[in-house]
């Protein structure tokens, strides 16, 4: 068992989009093309920042609402007022979804995921981030190649690559990466770091400050929510290790057999997401309706919670389940920010969380543990949260 030299984007090109036995997923697995759009929830960051308490107890309620999972159908009102991101998916994409929202209309919101606006990023910046990622992976193979490290297969793989192919069994994603550590800065391994296109480092750096700044105002809006010290996120070093992955999607010939990622929960505490601004793709798991798709608003960062805040929220808060799939007409790129823990940080359901009379749902491990037994889980397609149950 050998790593994948040849990527996915070689794959795709070679082959016209037609995808290889090892990409081809069992029939219980594979995605139906027609699932409805969903609507996920809005939380403008320029209220919660504000310092008008009443403006900010508005969107902190609906980040609860949004998050928590036995929340009642007032909260769900509270919710409904914001905007869709629904409405700003592209002319050509918004009519499909229309027909399919008719034929089967999505009434539960999602609790795991929401969109975040009024952030502040200037949209020039945002838009050239996805330019410099999309010049990346525009560059010849020979040329990506010098990002690829040569740490073990198992191991967290910074670096340009694919899925790790773990066993002769598994079935790949559709999908080329570029994993970049961004914080603290000393682990950075700038050898990594594209240098071309040329101002792909600036633009990143450039966004990272500007995101970091947004991640303690979630951070504080989460913990609010729940009823703890607003700074007790960004004070125990949940946001102690960031991770980007710059995720490319070549276009494939059989979207039907194929997915661009399995279905997976992320293991962070939270992932901020900049979506492709034009092609769809990403779908997260609904309880009343299985599969939805996720809509795109270019503007908006998506917030998905991670396994780190169901554990810590003792199952309070979910993290979400979602995967991507692909389309046969256009490429499709996404960037993924990771905000793990600090590794060295007991990770278990927070004291404070634990309500009278229930049981604590999940073991207590250290962050890096639980991170070890993620990664060696994910390619397989397992799911480790399942066993920090207690
Ligand atoms: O491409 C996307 O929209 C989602 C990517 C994702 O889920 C991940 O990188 O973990
Ligand atoms: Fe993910």
């Amino acid at each position: 068992m050998a790593d994948l030299i040849e990527r996915v984007q070689e794959i795709a090109l070679k082959n016209n989009g037609s995808p290889t036995k090892r990409f081809i997923r069992n029939e219980s697995d594979r995605p139906n093309l027609e699932s409805p759009l969903g609507r996920i929830p809005i939380i403008d960051l320029s209220y919660v920042k504000s310092k008008d308490f009443d403006q900010r107890q508005v969107e902190d309620s609906k980040l609860k609402s949004a998050s928590q999972n036995n929340s009642t159908n007032d909260s769900m009102t509270i919710i409904s007022e914001s905007t869709e991101i629904s409405s700003s998916v592209p002319q050509t994409m918004r009519v499909e979804s229309d027909i399919q929202s008719n034929t089967r209309s999505v009434a539960r919101q999602q609790r795991d995921i929401f969109g975040v606006i009024g952030h502040g990023i200037p949209t020039s910046l945002i838009d050239e981030v996805r330019n410099v990622q999309r010049l990346f992976f525009k560059l010849p193979p020979k040329e990506k190649q010098n990002y690829t490290s040569d740490s073990k297969i198992y191991e967290f793989k910074e670096g340009y690559g694919s899925d790790p192919l773990l066993s002769d069994e598994q079935i790949l994603d559709w999908n080329d990466m570029l994993y970049l550590n961004v914080y603290p800065e000393e682990g950075r391994k700038i050898d990594l770091c594209p240098q071309k296109p040329e101002s792909f480092k600036e633009k990143m750096f450039e966004f990272n400050e500007k995101v970091m700044i947004i991640m303690d105002e979630i951070f504080k809006a989460v913990a609010r929510s729940l009823g703890l010290d607003e700074f007790y996120f960004v004070n125990n070093g949940t946001k102690g290790l960031i991770t980007w992955r710059f995720n490319y999607y070549p276009l494939c010939s059989k979207p039907d057999l194929v997915l661009g990622l399995k279905p997976h929960s992320d293991s962070s505490s939270i992932t901020i997401l900049l979506q492709d601004d034009q092609v769809p793709g990403l779908e997260v798991f609904n309880d009343e309706f299985g599969w939805v798709k996720v809509p795109i608003r270019p503007d908006a960062l998506v917030v998905i919670l991670g396994d780190e805040i169901q554990i810590m929220t003792n199952g309070k808060y979910k993290s979400a389940l979602h995967k991507v799939v692909t389309n046969s007409e256009r490429e499709r790129i996404s960037l993924s920010m990771f905000v793990l823990s600090n590794p060295q940080n007991v990770l278990g359901p927070i004291d404070e969380l634990i309500e009278e009379g229930k049981p604590k749902l999940y073991k207590t491990t250290t962050v890096k543990n639980y991170q070890d037994s993620f990664l060696a889980n994910f390619a397989i397609g397992k799911h480790s949260i399942d066993a920090m149950r207690v």
